[in-house]
């Protein structure tokens, strides 16, 4: 049995003329002990996808159930079976470290002890720090208490939405470690990330874009797949190199991609780099560096997007 069955769920916000469709005719399902990626830029709609599925919001049209219920009808069952780590952090600013815990286990009717298992890997880095309040936490150790309130009565189904935005690269590096720790213990991941770095780290991911999703695949087939040729290109000033291969006529896609920029051609067996050499040279560039590269997920997406 799949996890989660979604089945064209639309939504829009506003009437008439203000009408925003935020989510488009969305579909896809999840595999029990999966961590499933949402990856979309801001405003592409992956909010309002969590909230319709975990019941906080009802959808325009389209059904979707969770471990079999369904999500309008039974909402009371998914709202016990699943544990929702809200993109702007949920916890009580005045409350203590142990407070907010002890809140959150009181409202599902357990107790920290009974759960502790489940939480100790993460409960233990904060501990010490626990009759600390919550609103004096950093960003990483408000995350960690975060997932703790959202895995306290062992939730079957845990939605974080952009869990590791403002968090500093160790504690986003160890919280997805411990996700990979609760995906071992059989629990759903479904996770909103703007990332693409944390894309590589789901076991799917969904790519999304104006509320629709432009593909669903594993990372390493999102990159295999990549149809074109791609070369990484540096030569002095990115922005100079960017506008001159703009106007380089054999060009797929150009774009700033780190200190170079990515080039994308059709795929021909019969074409030399000394082309594009060749070509930034009569357009005045020294010391011109040009190697083909694999495509990342965020190239397989920017490839994406411009076909839309
Ligand atoms: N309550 C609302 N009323 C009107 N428009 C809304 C509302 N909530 C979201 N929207 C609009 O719907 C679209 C999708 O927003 P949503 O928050 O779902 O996207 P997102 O991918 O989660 O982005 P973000 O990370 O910025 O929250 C956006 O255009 C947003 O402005």
């Amino acid at each position: 049995m799949k996890s989660i069955i979604v089945n064209n769920l639309t939504k829009t916000y506003g009437k008439a003329k203000e009408k925003v469709l935020a989510v488009d005719d969305v579909s896809f399902d999840v595999n029990p002990g999966e961590i499933f990626g949402l990856i979309g830029p801001d405003g592409s709609g992956k909010t309002s996808i969590f909230r319709m599925l975990t019941t906080v919001l009802l959808p325009n049209s389209g059904s979707a159930s969770i471990e079999g219920f369904d999500m309008i009808k039974d909402y009371k069952e998914i709202r016990k079976i699943l544990g929702y780590m809200p993109g702007r952090f949920s916890l009580y600013q005045d409350l203590t470290i142990e407070e907010n815990l002890e809140f959150f286990a009181s409202v599902f009717n357990t107790t920290i002890a009974e759960n502790y298992d489940l939480i100790k890997d993460i409960y233990i880095q904060i501990e010490p720090l626990k009759d600390r309040r919550a609103g004096k936490l950093s960003g990483g150790m408000k995350q960690k208490l975060a997932l703790c309130c959202a895995l306290i009565h062992k939730p079957k189904v845990l939605f974080l939405d952009e869990p590791t935005t403002g968090v500093d690269p160790v504690s986003r590096k160890e919280f997805w470690e411990m996700l990979q720790r609760l995906k071992k213990q059989g629990i759903t991941i479904v996770v909103a990330t703007p990332y693409m770095d944390e894309a590589a780290l789901c076991d799917r991911i969904a790519l999304i874009q104006n509320g629709k999703i432009l593909s669903i695949e594993t990372p390493a087939t999102i990159s295999n797949s990549y149809p074109d040729l791609l070369f990484e290109v540096k030569a002095g000033r990115t922005a100079n190199v960017l506008r001159a291969l703009e106007k380089f006529d054999q060009k797929k896609n150009v774009y700033a991609y780190g200190e170079f920029v990515h080039l994308s051609l059709e795929k021909n067996e019969n074409f030399n780099t000394t082309t594009v050499i060749e070509y930034l040279k009569k357009e005045g560039f020294e010391n011109i560096e040009i190697n083909p590269i694999k495509a990342s997920i965020e190239d397989s997406f920017i490839r994406l997007l411009s076909n839309h």
